[in-house]
């Protein structure tokens, strides 16, 4: 049973996949109340309003997904959840319709004074002249950041017979082309619009971006809007310019802090304002509920998640082809992590054949992950494993070759330690398996799995019989057992499997027979 904490109000429409699911359990709860459900939660579902802080991921030691019911990320610390291998999604599309709508019916009512108008005939006032509008056709409507929603709205725009100019420094020529979009540097922008509106998201380049001497460059009787994130126009800038007159107008879906703290801004008569109303519709919430809904199913039926902030996006498609790759590629990590027993710095993957097509930067994170997980304490999964692994000096780099040398897929890795050098081959034959089909240049055939023992020997006669009377002598049963040499009365490994592990005890006696050079627990 998998608990999921939904901290904040949530549509529960789209909950239903969740609550429909006989093996997960909702609870709703704010953070702030939920007391020991924190401690149990293995999922927490939130909107903007709850904090997820790094301090509060530390205090729910079952945590697995945060799920974000909406786009921006900001109040999550996704930085501390990829160090405690915690998974962050977001629902990046749900509510771009309704944001997009919303910009537009804040543009219209502040272009028509709306909000005023409605206030002034509400208290008996019939003043038709002091709410006299601007039209919207032929303006130049300026849009700062042309992702989901910028396009979206620079669609409408162009129903209206605006005037589109764009600034986003990430835009390709190509997509501006499609969207039919003229593109500008931000002074640019700043000195062509008659209507400013920003949708980008808010970064260390975003914050203030809309500052003094930026607003300074825009047109005499500029408009304003932000329904993207507080603080990307800098609200203290905004006030000597509303009172000059040089901005006409201004309307405020978000705010520095929420809800506002600092209201002066709000006095003014030129500022429309909505309680971040962007995602409020029915639509949006169901979406977006629904979205995440999905997703946190798929992560707990072990399915790739597809809208991930810190994890490499995997379609369902790829993930059926990658997931045997995945799983092989932990075990080959995990084998080799417990057959080394020093410090290494160096793994290097190499994928040959068709194996070599998928998304290989996966496959490297789950053997990474495999690797670091018999040595590190704390979670190491896919999310964190490449950060671990640099914490730890170890570095990891992959080749890929269309070369095949005799199976159709293969990943061979090497490992560099302080004192050795560990290889290991492994591929995947559909209907038959995960194999592992070298180790050191020696050739061997066996499953990587359950409880193994891998032991080097000397190609002697008697050897394999020492090691099997002495387990018979144990009652320890040999499920399966391999062996290989490279050359006859050299060096020699068998790897054998059990149904249960051998004791250290009966591995000290293994290791004493003659013709044994070591031996090895394995637990995969
Ligand atoms: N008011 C609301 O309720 C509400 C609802 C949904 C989204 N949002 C916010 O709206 C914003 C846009 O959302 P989206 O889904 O369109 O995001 P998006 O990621 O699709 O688009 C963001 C765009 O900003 C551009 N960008 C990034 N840095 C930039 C910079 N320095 N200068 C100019 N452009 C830059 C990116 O290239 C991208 O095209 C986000 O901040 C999101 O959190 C608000
Ligand atoms: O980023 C978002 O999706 C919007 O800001 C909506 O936030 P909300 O879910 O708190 O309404």
């Amino acid at each position: 049973m998998f608990r999921i904490l939904v901290s904040d109000k949530i549509s529960e429409e789209g909950l239903q996949p969740l609550l429909n699911s006989s093996h997960i359990m909702l609870v709703n709860k704010n953070v702030a109340d939920a007391g020991e459900e924190l401690e149990t939660a293995d999922a927490l579902l939130v909107r903007s309003a709850t904090q997820v802080t790094e301090e509060l991921m530390k205090k729910m030691p079952q945590l697995k997904i945060v799920a974000r019911a909406g786009v921006g990320v900001d109040n999550i610390d996704v930085e501390a959840a990829t160090k405690l291998g915690i998974v962050v999604i977001n629902a990046p599309d749900g509510n771009t319709i309704s944001t997009t709508e919303h910009t537009f019916a804040m543009m219209a009512s502040m272009l028509r004074h709306i909000p005023q108008a409605t206030v002034s005939v509400k208290s008996n006032e019939w003043n038709r002249n002091a709410f006299v509008g601007t039209e919207m056709r032929g303006k130049t409507l300026g849009i700062v950041g042309l992702g989901r929603i910028g396009s979206e709205l620079a669609k409408r725009a162009r129903a209206f017979e605006m005037n589109v100019i764009v600034f986003d420094p990430f835009l390709t020529e190509e997509r501006a082309y499609k969207i039919g979009v003229t593109t500008a540097s931000l002074d640019e922008l700043l000195s062509t619009a008659d209507i400013i509106t920003v949708h980008t998201p808010l970064t260390k380049e975003t914050k203030g971006l809309l500052n003094e001497k930026t607003l300074s460059k825009t047109k005499k009787g500029v408009y304003l809007i932000n329904c993207a994130r507080g603080g990307i126009i800098e609200e203290a800038a905004v006030i000597p310019l509303l009172e000059s007159g040089h901005i006409r107008g201004i309307a405020l879906d978000v705010f520095e802090t929420e809800p506002p703290e600092n209201t002066s801004l709000l006095q003014y008569e030129q500022v429309i304002a909505t309680p971040h109303l962007g995602a409020s519709t029915k639509e949006a919430q169901l979406n977006v509920a629904s979205q995440v809904s999905e997703e946190v199913l798929a992560f707990f039926n072990g399915e790739p998640v597809t809208s991930s902030i810190n994890l490499p996006t995997i379609s369902k498609e790829v993930y059926e082809k990658i997931m045997p790759f995945y799983q092989l590629a932990k075990k080959m990590g995990n084998f080799v992590s417990q057959c080394m027993a020093e410090p290494v710095n160096e793994i290097s993957v190499a994928y040959e054949g068709s194996v070599g097509e998928l998304q290989t930067a996966a496959i490297t994170k789950s053997l990474i992950a495999g690797f670091l997980s018999p040595r590190v304490a704390s979670t190491v999964n896919e999310v964190n494993a490449g950060m671990i692994a640099k914490e730890r000096g170890i570095s990891f780099s992959e080749k890929i070759s269309n070369e095949t040398s005799g199976y159709e897929n293969c990943l061979t890795v090497k490992v560099v330690g302080n004192k050795s050098v560990f290889s290991i081959k492994g591929t995947y034959i559909p209907h038959y398996g995960e194999r592992i089909v070298e180790l050191n240049g020696f050739n061997i055939d066996f499953y990587p799995d359950g409880h193994l023992l891998y032991i080097q020997h000397s190609d002697k006669p008697g050897a394999i019989g020492r090691v099997g009377r002495l387990l018979g002598d144990h009652s320890i049963n040999i499920a399966t057992m391999q062996v290989g040499r490279k050359q006859r009365g050299g060096d020699a490994i068998m790897m054998l499997s059990f149904d249960k592990a051998v004791t250290e005890r009966v591995v000290s006696e293994l290791n004493d027979l003659e013709g044994i050079v070591s031996v090895r627990t394995i637990d995969l």
